[in-house]
């Protein structure tokens, strides 16, 4: 597999916090790399800093190729845009030198997956955090980067958009494109990720297989409890308010999401039983 980018030795301090020590990474072609971490443990400076947006203080990032195409969603997506979002598509893909034949196929088949098609001559400012948020990831992929990264994408996004983001994410993977997020929920990323690493202490460490969370939690509306307490994957039943929480293992998590479905069930969300740890002093 080849070599991407090289970041090496990365230094970067803000007034007197050490964001990040010495961090290295290779980031080969065709991976999905998720980087945890607490909150103010520096992911979005390692993404910024990977992106090519932000500087080190020490330290190298090396493109093996010059051309190479980055897409970049920042943690907040600009919201203030008065085009629309097809406007918006269509101009990126211009700057980016896609033809218009490829970039009108492209733009209708994102805005269609994503369920933005009957948002596509709204302009930007006016829509939801979730569709700003849709617009965001769409303007990077829309592209097809080589690198493509990401900075908690799946904020603001309901679960049928994470699920298709997911599947988008996996199809750009056997297209060559590695991609480089972060996330704090527990998430749809986790069945696709090849590498995990956890920056603390302003150094990067990666998980081992068997560090994995092998819990899920699936909180769901819209059923009872009577309909699942026979399901023998499920390990324990809370319910929370008009929700069921309900916790599976990782390998199970698909099978219980569409049984689930089919009883007509709505997903509020899917998450790890977790253990986060905070940085921010
Ligand atoms: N431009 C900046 N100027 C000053 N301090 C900054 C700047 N950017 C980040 N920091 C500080 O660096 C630390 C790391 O921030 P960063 O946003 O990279 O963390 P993070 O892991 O992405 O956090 P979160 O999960 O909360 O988004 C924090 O203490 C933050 O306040």
């Amino acid at each position: 597999m080849n070599q991407l980018v090289a970041l090496k030795d990365i230094k970067k301090t803000y007034g007197k916090k050490n964001v990040l020590r010495d961090v290295s990474l290779h980031v080969k072609e065709k991976q999905i790399i998720a980087l945890l971490g607490g909150n103010g443990s520096g992911k979005s400076t390692f993404l910024r800093i990977a992106a090519g947006i932000e500087r080190p203080d020490a330290g190298q990032v090396i493109y093996v190729d010059k051309n190479i195409r980055i897409g970049y969603v920042p943690e907040r997506f600009p919201k203030y845009l008065r085009f629309t979002p097809e406007e918006y598509l269509h101009y990126i893909g211009k700057i980016n030198g896609i033809p218009e034949a490829v970039l009108k196929q492209r733009m209708a088949s994102l805005l269609h997956r994503f369920q933005l098609h009957t948002w596509r001559d709204r302009r930007i400012n006016t829509l939801s955090k979730g569709n700003i948020q849709k617009v965001g990831i769409m303007q990077a992929i829309l592209q097809q980067p080589d690198v493509l990264i990401l900075d908690e994408p799946l904020s603001g996004l309901d679960f049928p958009a994470q699920q298709e983001f997911v599947s988008i994410l996996s199809e750009l993977k056997e297209q060559g494109t590695t991609t480089l997020l972060t996330y704090h929920e527990a998430s749809s990323f986790e069945n696709v990720v090849d590498h995990t690493y956890y920056i603390k202490d302003g150094h990067l460490q990666e998980e081992q297989a068997s560090e994995k969370e092998v819990i899920k939690q699936i909180e769901v509306k819209g059923i009872n409890v009577t309909d699942v307490q026979e399901w023998k994957e499920i390990l324990d039943i809370v319910q929370r308010e008009d929700n069921l929480l309900l916790s599976v293992r990782s390998e199970n998590s698909n099978q219980i999401l569409t049984k689930i479905l089919a009883l007509q069930g709505s997903v509020e969300s899917v998450g790890n039983i977790d253990l986060k740890r905070d940085e921010e002093q």
